[in-house]
């Protein structure tokens, strides 16, 4: 395997996850930055980044060698033969991709790179940017270049980035010329995985399509889970029978609060921007997106008409991060959720075992914040769930009964199995299934086994 010289533009959740790998894989490796705060800390050894497994790598491949930082875009560029694109493509408030970064990226490239370099368009961008960065280095490069531009989507997960990386379904490499490609092809051999060749406009449509495919299948069964709810039936098992047939597939199909994170709602509106400017217009994806946005609110509505008021109530908030296993808070449907309960009134505890840190930043000042599920839970009068971590789902029932002042949960990720709910003094809604209202029932019966034993005692002391 020939040794590459290798640069990636920008160390988020994409850019550290290729760079650690690819230094794990024998290659050294430059990344560059503009957030110096990030880079002191990469540099130092620590993840800016909750990702299971990550800072081990980190620290390996500095103390190797291979591995390096700096700020300096020209220190990372001019002597790479492979740089990677790994900046953020973000929303625009009408849903169009920002590009300024993979821009400013590609003007750096044009300042420093010479003679044949592979340029890699590992951000999500919208079809035909590859094309584009390609021309624009080209025509501002300050010395002689020779690019070759290569589409390498990226399909990590985030709270399983590292297994996603090494044990992927697929890597798509799109290229118009077949030196970058074989390039890249080469590059990612040792790992062994199914390689998909495409030309670059195909391959920057692959990663869009795929998100919005897994977007509308958490859409399709979130729909199934509301008809679940007024037919008496149960979306977990409807869900499991559906998932067996191979066609259909098991994955993507719990139903829940919606989905949220830096990828799904964002690369879901870029893809009805890229068709609008087509002049087609993609219904499907939009229904999926509506779909999502009501999903969100569900809980918040589910409560309202439970409770008619939540003015003065005391609301545990269970998990801030968008999905378990990670600290990042981006369209997490738990912020929308804090807004709402405050705007009504209630007093919000949030609690989250990582993500509690910047949680406090994003959230209003009125939130409190814990990183103890206990403190978040004593006294309240509801608790929402809305992100499945272990640590909630593993808490148990029993204490979430004798913690709370009453113990109505409001679960958006249906975290516990309703035989187990009902053995408690539990009021408890969830997704897709029939609520329980056990609140009496359970403890009326417990106060009469009480009384039977207090009898007995009684009957046998006499
Ligand atoms: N997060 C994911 O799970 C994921 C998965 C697949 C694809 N993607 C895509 O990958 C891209 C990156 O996503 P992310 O989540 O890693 O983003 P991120 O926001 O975590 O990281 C982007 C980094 O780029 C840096 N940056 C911006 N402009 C720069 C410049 N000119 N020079 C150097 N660095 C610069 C930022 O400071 C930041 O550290 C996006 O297009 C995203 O859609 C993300
Ligand atoms: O059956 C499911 C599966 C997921 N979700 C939600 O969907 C969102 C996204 O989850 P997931 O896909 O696991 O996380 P991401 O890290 O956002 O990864 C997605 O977005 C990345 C960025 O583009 C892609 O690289 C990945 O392939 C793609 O799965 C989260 O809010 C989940 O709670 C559900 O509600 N039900």
């Amino acid at each position: 395997m020939e040794k590459r010289a290798i640069a990636i533009i920008g160390t988020g959740y994409v850019g550290l996850v290729t760079a650690v790998s690819l230094a794990e894989l024998g290659h050294n490796v430059i990344c560059v930055d503009i957030d110096k705060n990030k880079l002191n800390l990469l540099m130092a050894g620590k993840s800016p980044i909750y990702e299971p497994g990550l800072e081990t790598l980190l620290v390996q491949n500095l103390k190797s060698g291979r591995l390096s930082f700096t700020w300096n875009h020209r220190q990372a560029i001019q002597n790479a033969d492979i740089i990677y694109l790994a900046v953020g493509t973000p929303s625009l408030q009408d849903g169009s991709v920002d590009l300024s970064y993979l821009m400013e990226a590609a003007k750096e490239i044009s300042l420093s790179a010479h003679d044949e370099i592979v340029v890699v368009t590992k951000s999500t961008v919208p079809v035909g940017t590859s094309e584009i960065v390609k021309k624009f280095i080209e025509k501002h490069a300050v010395q002689p270049i020779n690019v070759h531009v290569v589409s390498n989507p990226e399909f990590l997960r985030e709270g399983q980035a590292l297994q996603d990386t090494f044990h992927a379904d697929r890597i798509v490499i799109g290229a118009d010329d077949d030196v970058g490609a074989k390039i890249l092809m080469e590059l990612y051999e040792p790992l062994h995985l199914n390689i998909i060749r495409t030309d670059l406009r195909s391959a920057e449509l692959i990663k869009y399509a795929s998100n919005a495919f897994l977007a509308t299948k958490i859409s399709f069964i979130n729909e199934i889970a509301n008809i679940c709810e007024r037919l008496n039936a149960n979306i977990e098992d409807v869900a499991r029978g559906m998932g067996s047939d191979s066609r259909i597939g098991t994955q993507f199909l719990k139903a829940g609060i919606g989905y949220g994170g830096s990828c799904f709602p964002k690369d879901t509106n870029a893809l009805m921007q890229i068709a609008g400017n087509l002049s087609h217009q993609f219904e499907l994806l939009e229904a999926v997106i509506h779909v999502n946005n009501r999903q969100q609110s569900l809980l918040f509505e589910k409560a309202k008409t439970r409770f008619a008021k939540l003015k003065h109530l005391k609301i545990a908030l269970l998990g801030l991060s968008f999905k378990p296993n990670t600290d990042d808070l981006r369209e997490s449907p738990a912020l929308p959720l804090a807004n709402k309960l405050i705007q009504d009134g209630a007093k919000v505890i949030a609690f989250d075992p990582v993500a509690y840190e910047k949680g406090r930043k994003l959230l209003p000042d009125e939130v409190k914040v814990t990183d103890d599920i206990r403190h978040a839970l004593q006294e309240a009068d509801l608790a929402f769930i809305v992100t499945d971590w272990d640590v909630i789902k593993d808490f148990p029932l029993a204490l979430y009964e004798k913690l709370m002042k009453r113990p109505v949960i409001f679960d958006g990720r249906n975290c516990f199995a309703l035989s187990e709910v009902s053995q408690y003094a539990i009021e408890y809604h969830s997704i897709g299934r029939q609520s329980i209202y056990r609140l009496k029932e359970v403890s009326l019966k417990r106060q009469t086994m009480k009384q039977k034993t207090v009898s007995s005692i009684n009957f046998l002391t006499t």
